[in-house]
């Protein structure tokens, strides 16, 4: 495997870079932005891109916001995008539940741990849920829960599916209720495994740790519909319909981003390093996931 071509600075290597792609992924944390900061020159890379006539599509694991606010984001972030160019992971699991697993009524309501964004992307495929930003399941668990989510009766009898995402709000009572129902029979999704998020100039705990109690628990791992999940490839190849060759995956994480484009047999990866993987993971002898390209930053593309 040939080492990974360093852009940043490299003028003619990036217009040759460019011009082998019409297509380009992009991941978002840890790429565009870290939380609301954006990164130096985004905008202008973006405008540059669209000048060009490249088509973009804005694929992100976290599942907190749907692609509604994302479109605010971006507006507030002074990029010009729609809706339909975002593909997040609480899509992708939304559209698995409905159009793919599609469980028979009435057992086929989901068991939400996590915010928003699931919600708004599960109601605009109609898919039933609880859970999720609902109050009531935001407090300490009391002595009787344990002996009503045990004898059921504290639980929906229309659960089928118990959906794990980044959630800021976790908490003993949700876990334990989320357990029961998975030894009750109910699928065990994720919209990723993220062990980091990237936000604050920092690091923070991810969906995948979030979800970690509920795994060790039941001791089997969820389906993930986010990056690396192929299924999530398929999707976005299926509503966009782009000619893999001439696709380029943008990341700043090994295992979900550029394993997502190297595993979809896209024609081309470019890793970003300010957000969560080292240029040192992908430069060591043997490294298991290695970009085609990589560039301090985005903004680097405009030079
Ligand atoms: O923990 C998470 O959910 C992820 O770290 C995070 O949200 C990743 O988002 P992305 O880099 O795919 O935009
Ligand atoms: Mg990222």
């Amino acid at each position: 495997m040939s080492p990974p071509k360093y852009l940043t600075g490299d003028k003619a290597g990036i217009e040759e870079f460019l011009s082998r792609f019409d297509v380009f992924l992009f991941d978002c944390d840890g790429v565009l932005w870290s939380g609301d900061h954006l990164y130096p020159k985004v905008a202008e890379t973006i405008g540059m891109l669209r000048s060009k006539g490249k088509q973009l599509v804005f694929v992100t694991n976290n599942s907190t916001k749907s692609r509604a606010d994302y479109k605010k984001k971006f507006d507030k972030m002074g990029i010009e995008t729609n809706e339909e160019e975002v593909f997040g992971s609480s899509y992708s699991a939304a559209v698995y539940i409905a159009r793919i697993l599609k469980l028979p009524a009435p057992k086929n309501k989901v068991f939400v741990l996590g915010e928003s964004g699931i919600e708004q992307e599960l109601n605009a495929e109609g898919v039933r849920y609880i859970c999720g930003t609902d109050p009531a399941f935001r407090r300490d668990i009391e002595p009787e829960d344990f002996t009503n989510i045990a004898n059921g009766s504290a639980l929906d009898p229309e659960v089928g599916i118990v959906l794990s995402g980044l959630d800021f709000h976790l908490n003993y009572l949700k876990m334990a209720t989320a357990f029961q129902y998975l030894q009750r029979g109910a699928v065990f999704l994720a919209t990723n495994t993220d062990s980091t998020l990237p936000t604050a100039h920092s690091l923070f705990p991810g969906a995948g740790s979030a979800g970690a109690g509920l795994v060790k628990a039941i001791g089997r791992e969820p389906l993930a519909l986010g990056k690396p999940s192929q299924a999530m490839m398929d999707a976005i190849e299926g509503k966009f319909h782009f000619d893999r060759s001439r696709t380029c995956m943008v990341g700043d994480r090994l295992n979900t981003d550029i394993q997502f484009g190297i595993e979809g047999k896209l024609g081309g990866t470019l890793a970003v390093l300010t957000g969560v993987s080292k240029k040192e993971e992908f430069l060591a002898e043997g490294a298991p996931t290695v970009p085609m390209a990589y560039m301090d930053t985005l903004g680097d593309l405009v030079g």
